[in-house]
């Protein structure tokens, strides 16, 4: 079921709390670092203007309807929200209603404490005050929770639903010149996530107090204008839309500002991810010196972008202020020379105070107006991430494979990674029979890798077909399809967890088989030096199986191969040295899978070609089978010098 629907038709489910608490908890902190400092490394650094606004936030939209074209967004995550909303802002009312009866109340208990009236009396109105104060206080608290819980909520789910989307996606999303980083992903989900949170809050809990009494603020003052004076109504109404624009304009800049800064700190993030896991390569190549250049570039540019997002909020209600009295001035001088003394004095004081709160509301809306739109960029950022269509879209009619026998037909097959690119894979024809093994040998870059992507429908091919069993893989659900084909990959992918979750991670949502992971353990030569760790199959296996050896992450990767039972196997043979013990180990469960299975094998290592049913040389995107002897003969050497994968 998609979270689209899941949303409308379960009850609101409770956010996971801790998630969000910890999310908040991570969210950088900056420095605050006073207008004149500079980077002292690198003093004359200027900030970069590599940070440009997207495409689409530099379309011809009015800053209106841009705002309520993200309030549509937020309106169906708002939607599940509103038994919260409607609690904090029935609770915001008790604490007004509180506050409104606790006021003149202390005036009439002074006054009675002076003039000592009866003690009973004096009793009644203290226990009545402190009922008021109460009231007040835990209608304050309760507001505050709704409210929170409200946004929170609302957050959770937005990243929840951007999360299933952004796994939705197809490969091209995250690979590529185009791609999004993975850091840059995670910021918007985690930090920027959090900030739309404190929008929200700001908003829901300003606009019960704003936008509803402003409204009737606006409405009762602007009729007792009308009711003094028509015509000094009018030239008031005229002066409106003018303060709504200044306010629109302002709100519209600090958006753009705003933007500027998240683009900045995004791309601090991304660059920390990128470069942090890549410690080891840093380090041997002496890189900490530029790295850390980079670093402070990057540092400096984004001090600049929040500096000058920060002096914008400090700007901006001073500049309304000074239009508000100005607006006022103009109006009261116009009234004073247009009524030419047919106002009595009392009419015109009534008048100028009408118009006084009259414009206070406006203000006051502005005042939300302006802490959505620094909110905005945050929204649109993560909604951004929801965007791209993918090209691999499942029909609605796709079969579920029971059983497959293994036959797989490349006809025809074109590919190139965008229309301005190469084609990688030119008119590619091969077939491969039910449990033969063939080995693709080819010069790196010659599209091996391409090949097995397609295989797995994470692209879709240019031109030409793939057909499993005689199925073609556009009609196949694509569950079923990565279920029946396994991957062995190069880069062995292990996900944070124990050894029997990786094993199994095919069930990892249901119930993983223990008999099972033992038996594909046993299978990949695994179950041995599985036995051996602390916990045996319960260890954890560190950030990407820090804990293994390189030989032990290609078994642990087999193994899983295994488990998941596919009829077809992808095996891209990794091209590290192993140690002879290790290469003998994986070698054996190597062949041990090409008995049973289906196989293409992106083979290095010559054993692992000479093991393969047929060999086939992929070079300038096609494809030559070779003979045994043919490889032998002249291939072998041409492309080991070719830097071929072999
Ligand atoms: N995501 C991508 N976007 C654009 N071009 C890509 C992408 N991935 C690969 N390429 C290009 O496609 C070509 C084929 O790459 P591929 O990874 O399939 O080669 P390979 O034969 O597997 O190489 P190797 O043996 O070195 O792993 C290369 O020129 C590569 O630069």
């Amino acid at each position: 079921m998609s979270l689209h629907r899941l949303l409308f038709l379960s009850p609101p489910f409770p956010p996971p709390l801790f998630h969000l608490r910890s999310a908040q908890k991570d969210k950088p902190k900056f420095l605050h670092i006073n207008s004149r400092w500079r980077p002292p490394f690198i003093s004359s650094l200027k900030p970069t203007n590599s940070i440009k606004l997207p495409l689409n936030a530099q379309t011809s939209q009015t800053p209106l309807s841009k705002a309520l074209e993200t309030l549509a967004k937020l309106k169906p995550f708002l939607q599940t929200n509103h038994q919260p909303i409607l609690l904090g802002w029935l609770c915001s009312s008790i604490s007004v209603f509180s506050l409104s009866q606790i006021i003149p109340r202390i005036g009439s208990f002074s006054s009675n404490l002076i003039n000592i009236v009866s003690i009973s009396k004096l009793r009644d109105q203290c226990l009545l005050l402190g009922v008021f104060v109460l009231v007040k206080l835990v209608a304050c608290y309760w507001q505050q929770a709704f409210l929170w819980e409200a946004s929170l909520g609302t957050v959770c789910q937005m990243r929840v639903f951007v999360f299933e989307t952004v796994l939705e996606k197809e490969l091209g999303f995250f690979e590529g010149s185009d791609g999004v980083s993975s850091g840059d992903i995670a910021y918007r989900i985690t930090a920027e996530a959090s900030d739309v949170a404190d929008t929200l809050f700001a908003l829901l809990n300003v606009s019960d107090r704003t936008i509803v009494p402003n409204m009737l603020q606006l409405f009762a003052m602007a009729t007792q204008m009308l009711v003094i004076s028509p015509s000094l109504s009018l030239i008031s109404a005229i002066m409106i839309p003018f303060m709504a624009l200044v306010i629109a304009y302002l709100g519209e800049k600090l958006r753009k500002i705003s933007k500027r800064a998240h683009l900045s700190i995004a791309t601090l993030a991304a660059y920390l991810n990128e470069v942090l896991p890549a410690i080891f390569f840093v380090k041997a190549n002496n890189g900490e010196l530029s790295e850390h250049a980079r670093f402070q570039r990057l540092a400096y540019t984004d001090f600049s972008q929040h500096l000058a997002k920060k002096k914008m909020k400090a700007l901006i209600p001073q500049i309304i202020q000074i239009i508000y009295f100005g607006v006022l001035c103009v109006l009261c001088v116009g009234s004073l020379v247009i009524s030419r003394g047919s106002f009595d004095g009392c009419s015109m004081v009534s008048f100028v105070t009408s118009l006084v709160f009259l414009v206070e509301p406006i203000q006051g809306m502005g005042k939300a107006y302006n802490e959505f739109k620094q909110g905005e960029p945050a929204i649109e950022r993560l909604f951004d991430l929801t965007k791209m269509k993918s090209k691999v879209i499942e029909k609605p009619d796709a079969i579920d494979l029971g059983h497959v026998k293994g036959e797989v037909k490349f006809c025809d097959v074109s590919f190139k990674y965008a229309d301005n690119m190469p084609l990688v894979l030119d008119g590619l024809n091969l077939t491969v029979r039910a449990g033969e093994t063939i080995a693709l040998v080819g010069p790196s870059g010659g599209g091996k890798t391409t090949l097995v992507k397609l295989l797995l429908r994470l692209y879709e091919p240019s031109s030409g077909s793939i057909l499993i069993d005689n199925h073609n893989i556009k009609n196949i659900g694509l569950e079923s399809l990565r279920r029946h084909v396994g991957l062995v990959s190069q880069d062995t992918m292990l996900l944070p967890g124990t050894v029997a979750e990786n094993i199994g991670y095919r069930d990892l949502m249901s119930n993983i088989d223990m008999e099972k992971v033992e038996l594909a353990a046993q299978i990949a030569n695994a179950d041995e030096f599985i036995r051996t760790l602390p916990e045996g199959y319960r260890s954890q296996i560190g950030p990407r199986g820090s804990l293994l050896s390189g030989g032990q992450k290609q078994r642990l990767a087999i193994a899983r191969a295994v488990y998941q039972k596919s009829s077809i196997l992808v095996l891209d043979e990794a091209t590290s040295a192993l140690d002879s013990k290790s290469e003998l180990l994986v070698r054996q469960a190597v062949e041990r899978l090409m008995e049973n299975y289906t196989v293409l094998v992106i083979a290095h290592r010559l054993e692992t070609i000479l093991m393969a049913d047929r060999i086939f040389l992929l070079q300038n995107g096609k494809l030559e089978e070779l003979s045994r002897s043919t490889f032998l003969a002249g291939h072998h050497d041409s492309l080991l010098s070719a830097g071929a994968a072999i």
